[in-house]
């Protein structure tokens, strides 16, 4: 239970400036999250963390002289967008360039994706490090496909001091490459968590009762079983993760993490270490530095994960270093000195000229905004109850932050006398912002492929609409790398898309078409039920998938019918 917020809404940016203000002598705000309060020494390699909100003390808590250089802070449990990243890491950087690493979240990897391609184009070196520690989500063959948990601190902090050190950038990535391979964590949960405003938990666990290897987010575990003693649940940690060793390593001596999911108290971990601390000596192994508190929580879920890393020399001289952050500290780092600013990313409160064909589009792209704002709005919580069978059972949330953000930016648009592509684009931009996740990431590209084609000079014709459509799937498919069958929004899209050009191309007028399309997708939506998820955060669940449509099929069909009343009631547009 959340007891203390304002709105809903507007928590995560809250939290951020509360953040701040409590700890000003490590970090300064930036757009999309927080850097250092005083930069590296010119010349290092920025190491950039983030993810979404909700995991205190990840990730903004984490950043100070030795661990990390900038944390970008999304939404509650969804990722910051392509824009806030890069902003984080411009901010940050200092010449020797960036080093992304975060836990391996769809949404993450499609938005610090976009965020290295940018930061590349613009001539900064990027590498990216996803984490992947948490045994429970895929099997020891799919190491790539794991989720990254709380075994994150010890990649960020040996990422954090190599950088320090002045470690050149393949270098620093090496070494985080190398803490991850040989970082492995087990976490269970007896409770889940309830987000501010929320009547419900997000997703929940019968009392009594334990979910071994639940993720962070609710998702699935891989068993549940009645809840142990301290000492038999410290028993099953360690068999776990001593259990997944990894191959060809001979190291005996480990860094080690107890973490506290939100509401488990520290006393209560102790009780657990004192078990964990004897099995791991019994077991031949030297822990070095253990630390057991809160590193990477799940708002007030109660659960409890180990992590251990194995040390070889250099990654031990790394893990025992100091660092100082709001959240972590082991002894005063030397002070860094204070570098120049890059000039901050501005968005200015002017839009490029438009004809005023364009601007009355625009006026119907935001009376379309207006109805999928209303349309998700009105579909919220069955399409999170949907994405909860076997995901994370955010995305009604997400598209509902989309939605509603994307709608204010296209009202401003509007205002400015912005012409239809800038609409387009200026909503898109802000539903990345404001959604995060895989649906933030992939809308954000849809609607900017859209705005990009239709422009802000011609009254776009319905075979203008139809390329249109084809930029946005082009650009999903390029993002997502999703494939027809993956029970994904792609299998609405493409089968959409191909009525839609179909009957254009027969001459049939454009909100006629759009509505028969918008049948082809509904029917498409429904159809994905009987897939089996082949990529995205339902994939490690496939079977319970089946028979319950994809979320992100279903909230696509919702918005096409949608919007084709808006194209019902505009005459001639
Ligand atoms: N690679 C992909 N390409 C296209 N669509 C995808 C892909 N991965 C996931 N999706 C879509 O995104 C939806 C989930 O969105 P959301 O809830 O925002 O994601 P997350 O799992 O990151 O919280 C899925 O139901 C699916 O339709
Ligand atoms: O869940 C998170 C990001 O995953 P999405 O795929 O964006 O939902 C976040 O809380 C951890 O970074």
């Amino acid at each position: 239970m959340t007891f203390l917020f304002n709105e809903p809404t507007t928590f995560a940016d809250e939290l951020i400036d509360g953040f701040v203000a409590a700890h000003d002598r490590w970090v300064r705000r930036v757009e999309g999250g927080v850097v250092r309060a005083q930069r590296g020494e010119p010349g290092t390699v920025a190491v950039v963390i983030g993810g979404g909100s909700g995991h205190y003390p990840a990730f903004g808590g984490l950043v100070g002289p030795g661990l990390a250089h900038g944390a970008a802070m999304g939404n509650l449990f969804a990722s910051p967008s392509a824009r806030q990243v890069c902003s984080v890491a411009r901010a940050a950087e200092t010449g020797a360039g960036v080093l992304f690493t975060f836990g391996n979240y769809a949404g993450d990897v499609l938005h610090f994706g976009q965020a290295q391609e940018s930061l590349v184009a613009q001539g900064i070196p990027c590498h990216t490090v996803t984490v992947t520690d948490d045994v429970s989500s895929a099997s020891a063959d799919r190491l790539a496909d794991r989720r990254g948990v709380a075994g994150g601190l010890i990649v960020f902090k040996v990422a954090g001091t190599a950088a320090d050190a002045g470690h050149p950038l393949d270098e620093v990535a090496r070494v985080a490459e190398l803490a991850n391979s040989r970082t492995r964590t087990m976490g269970v949960a007896f409770t889940g968590c309830t987000l501010p405003g929320a009547a419900e938990p997000l997703f929940s666990v019968a009392p009594g009762r334990m979910a071994v290897g639940m993720g962070v987010h609710g998702e699935p575990g891989i068993s549940e079983q009645d809840v142990p003693t301290a000492d038999g649940l410290a028993e099953l940690l360690v068999g776990r993760v001593l259990a997944e060793k990894p191959l060809g390593v001979t190291d005996t001596r480990v860094a080690v993490v107890l973490n506290g999911l939100g509401s488990v108290k520290y006393e209560e971990l102790f009780v657990v270490y004192s078990r964990v601390a004897r099995l791991l000596a019994a077991a031949g192994v030297t822990v070095v530095e253990p630390e057991v508190g809160e590193f990477f929580t799940s708002f007030d879920m109660a659960g409890v994960s180990l992590s251990v890393c194995w040390l070889d020399d250099e990654l031990e001289g790394y893990w025992r270093a100091p660092a100082d952050t709001p959240a972590y500290r082991k002894v005063l780092a030397s002070a860094a000195t204070v570098g120049t600013d890059r000039a901050p990313e501005t968005r200015t409160d002017q839009v490029p000229a438009a004809s005023e064909a364009s601007q009355r589009t625009a006026r119907r792209v935001l009376a379309a905004f207006d109805v999928i704002r209303r349309t998700v709005d009105d579909n919220a919580d069955e399409l999170g109850r949907i994405d909860a069978i076997a995901g994370d059972g955010d995305h009604g949330i997400g598209m509902q932050r989309g939605a509603t953000a994307a709608l204010a930016a296209a009202r401003h648009a509007v205002d400015l006398g912005a012409g239809a592509g800038t609409v387009l684009e200026r909503a898109a931009d802000a539903w990345a912002d404001k959604a995060g996740g895989t649906s933030g990431a992939l809308w954000g590209v849809a609607l900017h492929a859209l705005g990009a084609e239709l422009g802000d000079e011609a009254k776009p014709t319905p075979s203008d609409v139809v390329t249109g459509v084809c930029a946005a799937e082009a650009a999903i498919v390029r993002l997502g790398k999703a494939e027809l069958g993956d029970k994904t929004m792609v299998d609405v899209l493409v089968p959409f898309r191909t009525e839609l050009a179909a009957r254009v191309e027969s001459e049939v007028d454009l909100a006629a078409a759009w509505s028969a399309a918008a049948d082809v997708a509904e029917a498409a939506a429904e159809a994905t039920a009987s897939l089996v998820p082949r990529i995205g955060r339902a994939r490690p669940h496939a079977e319970r998938s089946v028979g319950s449509p994809d979320a992100g099929a279903v909230s696509l069909a919702l918005i096409v019918r949608a919007v084709s009343t808006v194209l019902g009631e505009g005459e001639g547009q």
